[in-house]
């Protein structure tokens, strides 16, 4: 059944397994991805006696997508083993009521893995197998919103409006040049660790200039600041009688 077409409190980010295949399937992700977002998908009913579903691999619906993952609803069932190939490796997720081992059926299931993992579903002989299947996402997670959160429209922000209102002068910064803001947090940018944690990493403000500068298409760079040169400050900054220090108000 297609999504439109059902309704359901089951959530898995509460019963944690959506962290839990963030850090299994995710450990060889670039650093800029830092968690999973689950789509859900359908709801698939397998009845006796002859429910299945025939070996396939999902079609994966963006070049962010790239596990699926198998949520079995408590009901009881024999057969209906969910067999996951890839190379030449099988596993079988046997949650039927012989196969359970013991294992108590009155509690969810939940099997993940590659889209390109061709899977199939055997045959039920007893009861039914009832499942929600998902679409994993790569997301960006904490603490990024550089430049693609879904839940946020840059352009609801003021900064936005102000800064392309800027750059929409004629003879705003004319001639080109670096337009420098300084960070009002502190990040330990001169670590191995810390600089790649930049920019996810930023907060706040910061994160807000960064991502109001890149949805308006300007290159930015985040800096170290070693020396300030005065007559590139602004006026606010002239003549405060300090030396050579990076200001941070
Ligand atoms: O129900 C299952 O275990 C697998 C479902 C599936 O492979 C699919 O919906 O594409
Ligand atoms: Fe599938």
């Amino acid at each position: 059944m297609d999504r439109s077409t059902f309704s359901v409190d089951f959530c898995p980010y509460e019963t944690g397994i959506i962290d839990t295949v963030a850090q299994l399937l995710l450990s060889n992700v670039h650093q800029a991805t830092k968690g999973v977002r689950a789509e859900l998908y359908k709801l698939n009913i397998y009845s006796a006696p002859s429910g299945f579903f025939k070996p396939h691999v999902d079609t994966p619906r963006s070049s962010i997508q790239s596990e699926s993952l198998v949520v079995a609803l408590p009901c009881h069932h024999e057969g209906g083993q969910l067999v996951v190939r890839h190379a030449d490796q099988t596993i079988t997720f046997d949650r039927s009521a012989s196969g359970s081992q013991g294992r108590t059926v009155s509690a969810v299931q939940w099997a993940a893995f590659y889209s390109d993992c061709e899977h199939e579903v055997k045959e039920v002989t007893e009861g039914h197998r009832i499942t929600l299947t998902y679409n994993l996402y790569y997301s960006l997670g904490v603490g990024n919103l550089t430049g693609n959160s879904p839940a946020m429209d840059v352009t609801s922000l003021l900064l936005y409006h102000k800064v392309k209102a800027a750059l929409e002068i004629p003879n705003f910064m004319a001639n080109g040049g670096f337009l420098g803001i300084y960070c009002q947090h502190a990040y330990a940018h001169s670590t191995d660790e810390g600089i790649v944690a930049l920019p996810e990493a930023l907060k706040g403000t910061d994160m807000a200039i960064y991502t109001v500068f890149l949805a308006l298409g300007l290159d930015i760079s985040i800096r170290g600041v070693l020396k300030v040169d005065k007559e590139m400050m602004y006026d606010d900054h002239q003549n405060t009688g300090e030396e050579d220090s990076p200001q941070h108000d």
